[in-house]
């Protein structure tokens, strides 16, 4: 059973594996609700294996790890669609379906998870398409929308079921500084309005400018800027 004021991810003594190596060792932290959070690292450093346990992608075989009230240690493949409803999933994985509209790709999840009715899956698509700052694109074709405008569908699309956490995996990578700004804004203005967001970055800029806690896979240990101090700057990651 999980409570309001529960935290969204609890991980505790967990390893990280991806097949037989361990990617990190003796991983713990929390992330409350409405937290935000970066996940910095160098390449190969861990970010995406740990996002990836998290959602029940990769398995936990050491440790526990709660997640919006589900126990991913002993998570039952068919309580993993529940457990995702609950997650805001922002991953290079998880592009667009690039021969279907912007609605079609919208409706494609929400299907998935579970909406029946035509008139309420619509008015939701336009609520999220309208947060993500996109008023007019439900009938687009994938293509014809810039990488700026392709990467708030697919905010807007994580955005469907009021997750309590989105998890982003450098959703400001391959995009010009500007816009990277705009979808970086985008992410502050979710998370104040109460989701909280564990992004993975290499963009130290963003880092930098923006005070807010952050994890660093260093060396298969995760270091948690809430309890020491450690070197942010680009170099080192
Ligand atoms: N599918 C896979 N199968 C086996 N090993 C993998 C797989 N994916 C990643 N690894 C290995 O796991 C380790 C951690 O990789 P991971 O992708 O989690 O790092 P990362 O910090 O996200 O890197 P990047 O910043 O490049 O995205 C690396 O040594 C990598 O080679």
């Amino acid at each position: 059973m999980s409570f309001s004021s529960d935290p969204v991810v609890r991980i505790k003594n967990a390893s990280i594996f991806q097949d037989d190596k361990t990617v990190l060792n003796d991983v713990n932290f929390e992330i409350e609700k409405g937290e935000f959070v970066f996940l910095i690292g160098r390449t190969g450093g861990g970010k995406t294996s740990l996002l990836k346990t998290l959602y029940a992608d990769l398995d936990l075989r050491l440790g526990e790890i709660n997640v919006a009230g589900y126990n991913i240690g002993n998570i039952k493949k068919n309580e993993i669609p529940l457990l995702r409803r609950k997650l805001g999933i922002i991953f290079q994985d998880f592009q667009l379906f690039p021969d279907r509209t912007v609605a079609e790709n919208l409706t494609f999840v929400m299907k998935a998870t579970g909406w029946k009715e035509n008139s309420k899956m619509k008015a939701r698509q336009t609520e999220v398409l309208m947060q993500v700052g996109l008023g007019s694109v439900a009938s687009k074709m994938p293509h014809q929308l810039s990488g700026g405008e392709q990467q708030r569908v697919v905010i807007a699309r994580a955005l469907l079921n009021e997750p309590v956490i989105l998890l982003a995996d450098e959703p400001t990578g391959n995009l010009d500084p500007e816009v990277s700004q705009g979808i970086f804004k985008l992410f502050q203005d979710i998370n104040k309005s109460g989701t909280a967001v564990l992004m993975a970055t290499h963009d130290h800029t963003l880092v930098k400018n923006y005070p807010a806690r952050v994890l660093k896979c260093d060396g298969g240990k995760l270091l948690d800027s809430k309890l020491e101090n450690f070197e942010l700057s680009a170099k080192y990651y």
